[in-house]
């Protein structure tokens, strides 16, 4: 059975209300589906819904106004306050539902629960947990539990049986259910149960477009106050050009890196430290280029960062490419950009090529009417790496899944924009996996891009972008659930 982690849920979830499915009517489908189900199953009879205070309990709202609506008789006992459900659709359809003369039975402790209700009843819905619990049923959660199993009456769960978490498939104290009616997929934990997955609407551009649902989950600095600080990224880059890796060390300040140091030849390395005091510069041998005499420089800079950004402004000095193809397989977190994505480079890690990058480094010209999603799936699968390959719309791939990123504009066709990009995706890549990583760089630099064209137009540039990125991440980083 593959079952979707509470991650992958909550990421379907959010990117879901993106595109227009809210999370209302995600929760309407998924009582309106569950209702079906259990009319299917069980004639007219006395129904008793037990709702925990979060979105599952709202669930379970949905499924007493429904069944009510069909002729059932109908009692909820919500095990806590009204005013401690979770603000939004739970709320509002446990409203809802008291408004309808439904009784609605509030137990914030275990002696405030009906016991006579689990005996006088022919079916129970279980709508106390859902993906939303960890750890040990706390109460009244776990004498509601303990009722429902010492019951006569059939169970019926909603998504899973509270008290199983779904992030490890385990249980302590769980409800017993007849039959779990789980939504959009199965959850870990359910193989030992009876088990109907039913389709609560989640659009398919949740599952193949980028949205705020890929930054879910996503570890920031904050993540590591303690634990040695933030992301440390290293960018190896400049040469005949300098603009290209400042755009790409000061995005990865922008998206959150602690520490970015800046490792280019001498000449560029001064022009570099002069754009901004927020870079640590680490100037190289060589007055023009990188050459093999950096190559233990390099070493010891790869080892004292989280990950590596390469290729920026390199220039294609055939002992630049020969120094780059060596210290290529030291980086263990690399994103791999412009010269250095050349068809012999040892390639791994995350590259971000443009179309004639791509174009170079597969053989394949992707035009209008190819499908990219599949093309650039093939190339990061052949070859063990992550994709984010920058056309319009840009395309990730992990060689498994794809992703089309749902942000950006024509306006973003302007030079450093890529640089920025590409920064992005290395302060994500520090502290986090490569296709994540490479998803939510591209959803966050599109709409930097989205925001700097709203604000110049074709006027924009990429330092525009730079400016606007920690506000697209304030926008779009649902810190807190719905
Ligand atoms: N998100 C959506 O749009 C939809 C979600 N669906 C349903 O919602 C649940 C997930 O909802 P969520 O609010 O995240 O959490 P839960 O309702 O599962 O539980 C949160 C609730 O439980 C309390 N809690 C957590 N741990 C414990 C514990 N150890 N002991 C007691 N209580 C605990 C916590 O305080 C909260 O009050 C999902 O499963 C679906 O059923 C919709 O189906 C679709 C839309
Ligand atoms: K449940």
């Amino acid at each position: 059975m593959r079952y979707v982690t509470v991650e992958e849920m909550r990421a379907l979830e959010a990117n879901s209300d993106y595109f227009g499915v809210t999370y209302g009517m995600l929760m309407e489908n998924a009582g309106r589906k569950a209702a079906e189900s259990i009319i299917a199953l069980y004639k007219k009879c006395r129904v008793l819904v037990v709702c925990g205070t979060g979105n599952n309990g709202g669930d379970g709202a949905v499924v007493a106004r429904l069944l009510v609506n069909a002729g059932y008789n109908v009692m909820v006992i919500l095990l806590g306050r009204v005013g401690q459900v979770k603000p939004g659709p739970a709320l509002v359809n446990l409203e809802i539902a008291r408004g309808m003369d439904i009784p609605v039975i509030e137990a914030a402790t275990p002696g405030q629960i009906p016991e006579e209700a689990f005996a006088e009843c022919d079916l129970i819905v279980d709508a106390i947990l859902g993906t939303g619990f960890h750890g040990i049923p706390r109460e009244p959660a776990r004498t509601a539990i303990r009722l429902i199993n010492e019951s006569k009456a059939h169970k019926v769960s909603l998504d899973l049986p509270s008290g199983l978490d779904a992030n490890t498939g385990e249980c302590v104290e769980c409800v017993c259910p007849d039959l779990v009616i789980a939504f959009h997929a199965p959850k870990k934990g359910l193989e030992r149960y009876r088990v109907e997955v039913v389709d609560i609407g989640i659009p398919e551009k949740a599952l193949t477009h980028t949205g705020p649902g890929d930054l879910i989950g996503l570890k920031t600095r904050s993540d590591f106050v303690e634990k040695g600080g933030g992301g440390r990224l290293l960018v190896i880059g400049g040469g005949p050009y300098t603009g290209a890796p400042t755009f790409t060390a000061l995005a990865a300040y922008r998206s959150g890196a602690e520490i970015v140091t800046v490792a280019a030849p001498r000449r560029a390395a001064s022009i570099i430290a002069s754009f901004s005091p927020d870079l640590i510069v680490r100037p190289l041998s060589h007055e023009d280029f990188i050459v093999r005499e950096d190559i233990p420089t390099l070493k010891k800079l790869i080892e004292r960062h989280h990950a590596v950004a390469v290729g920026m402004g390199l220039g294609r000095e055939p002992e630049t490419l020969a120094a780059v193809k060596e210290i290529l397989p030291l980086c263990e977190r690399v994103v791999i950009d412009a010269d250095a994505l050349q068809p012999d480079m040892p390639l791994h890690g995350i590259i971000t090529p443009n179309v004639h990058e791509f174009e170079r480094l597969s053989g394949e010209h992707l035009g209008p009417n190819d499908d990219a999603a599949e093309k650039v799936k093939a190339f990061s699968a052949k070859n063990g790496l992550v994709t984010l390959w920058k056309g319009s719309p840009a395309v990730v791939s992990d060689g498994n899944v794809a992703k089309v990123n749902s942000t950006g504009n024509a306006g973003m066709a302007v030079g450093g924009a890529g640089d920025v990009l590409a920064g992005i995706v290395g302060a994500f890549y520090c502290r986090n996996p490569a296709y994540k990583s490479a998803c939510a760089a591209a959803f966050i630099s599109g709409a930097a891009g989205d925001m700097a064209f709203e604000d110049k137009g074709y006027g924009m540039m990429a330092s525009d972008m730079l400016n606007m990125i920690p506000y697209a991440v304030k926008k779009y980083w649902p810190r807190k659930e719905k």
